[in-house]
């Protein structure tokens, strides 16, 4: 087993950019430790005003209330990355580029990155943590990823969860893990930051699959193939797109498929159930209020998939076809039936 590392990184205040749930949750769990300080930026400037005054987001787990000492919430993005150890990224990959559309390398010079992103950047079909690297030369050491199956409103109910810090940096990771240990967070530090990102990626594809699977009727018993079919899926890919020795048992890879695909707090499964039942993309987005980020991440996936000849991916051609294509759900998974084993 690998030794814990000595010195650890220090960070004391973390730019959080993002105002959604997993934002409020994750400012929750770094703010027990009793001594992080957060820089909060929301692009709604009503938002700041509200969280100044009553400590509490107005809009996503409004049961949360967050510490005055530790957490100030910013409307100008430089300003809150400016005094910043630390940036953790937690809008949905789609708005990603436009929310730090500002700023520039020299903002991020020195500064960890935490990526909280399950997503994909449409325009570029990259993760977000290559992004990140290339565009505002980040060292890849500085960068890590918050993984594992973990829930933002379970946060807001304080039940036990587990995190997975990856990144190739133990020293790092190990930091980070430090810091988000508490009474009802367990962390794990591991190296796989990029097939942790992918995995977190292709679960949330899985999870519209079940819930298209759900809408449209199918039971548990059809749900149990398809995930299973779907670890193999997610197999393959990381087989071609970045091929490491891992055990994709681990929570990090199939606890996250777990939680996701089975969850009642799921937006990507309650994103496909409307699908299932029914509803087209657009009201179904208009219903949900919160990101589905498989919706877009399907795109790039299947953008990534028809490079590779050999590359076997039905459930991913599936919601694709629905999603993008127009095919109708039903007919797609009698194709798709014949594809599982
Ligand atoms: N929620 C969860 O349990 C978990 C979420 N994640 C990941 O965290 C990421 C964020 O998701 P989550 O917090 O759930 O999303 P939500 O749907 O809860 O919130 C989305 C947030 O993004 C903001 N936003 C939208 N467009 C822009 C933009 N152009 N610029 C700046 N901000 C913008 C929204 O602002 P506004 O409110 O003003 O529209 C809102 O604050 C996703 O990648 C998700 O996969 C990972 C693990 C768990
Ligand atoms: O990643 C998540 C849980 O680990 C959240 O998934 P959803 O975005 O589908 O709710």
């Amino acid at each position: 087993m690998e030794q814990t590392p000595k010195y650890l990184p220090s960070i004391h205040t973390i730019a959080v950019i993002g105002g959604g749930s997993w934002a409020t949750a994750l400012i929750k769990i770094f703010t027990e430790n009793g001594n992080t300080r957060i820089n909060w930026w929301l692009r709604n400037a009503d938002d700041v005003a509200y969280i100044k005054r009553y400590r509490s987001n107005p809009r996503y787990l409004t049961s949360v209330k967050l510490n005055p000492e530790l957490v100030r919430p910013f409307e100008d993005i430089k300003a809150a990355v400016k005094e910043a150890d630390a940036i953790l990224l937690a809008v949905p990959a789609a708005f990603i580029t436009s929310a730090l559309s500002t700023l520039s390398a020299e903002d991020f010079e020195g500064k960890y990155v935490i990526s909280s992103i399950k997503g994909m950047i449409p325009t570029h079909n990259t993760l977000v943590t290559e992004y990140i690297e290339e565009h505002f030369q980040v060292p890849h050491k500085m960068v890590a990823v918050i993984g594992g199956p973990c829930h933002a409103e379970e946060v807001a109910m304080e039940k036990q969860a587990y995190l997975s810090l990856a990144s190739s940096s133990s020293r790092y990771a190990t930091a980070l893990a430090e810091m988000m240990h508490c009474r009802y967070i367990n962390t794990t530090v591991i190296k796989d930051l990029y097939g942790v990102e992918y995995c977190a990626v292709m679960k949330n594809i899985i999870a519209i699959a079940c819930g298209i699977a759900h809408g449209l009727g199918y039971g548990d018993n059809y749900q149990a193939v398809l995930v299973s079919n779907s670890m193999q899926e997610i197999k393959r890919l990381l087989k071609e797109v970045y091929k490491v020795k891992r055990d994709l048992t681990a929570s990090a890879y199939l606890g996250d498929l777990l939680v996701t695909t089975y969850s009642q707090f799921s937006r990507n499964r309650t994103f496909g159930n409307m699908i299932g039942r029914g509803y087209t993309v657009k009201a179904a987005q208009m219903e949900m209020e919160m990101v589905a980020e498989g919706y877009y991440a399907v795109k790039s996936i299947h953008q990534i998939h028809t490079q590779y000849e050999d590359l076997n991916m039905p459930i991913t051609t599936a919601v694709y076809n629905i999603l993008y294509n127009k095919v109708s759900p039903s007919e797609e998974f009698l194709w798709l039936k014949e594809q599982l084993q």
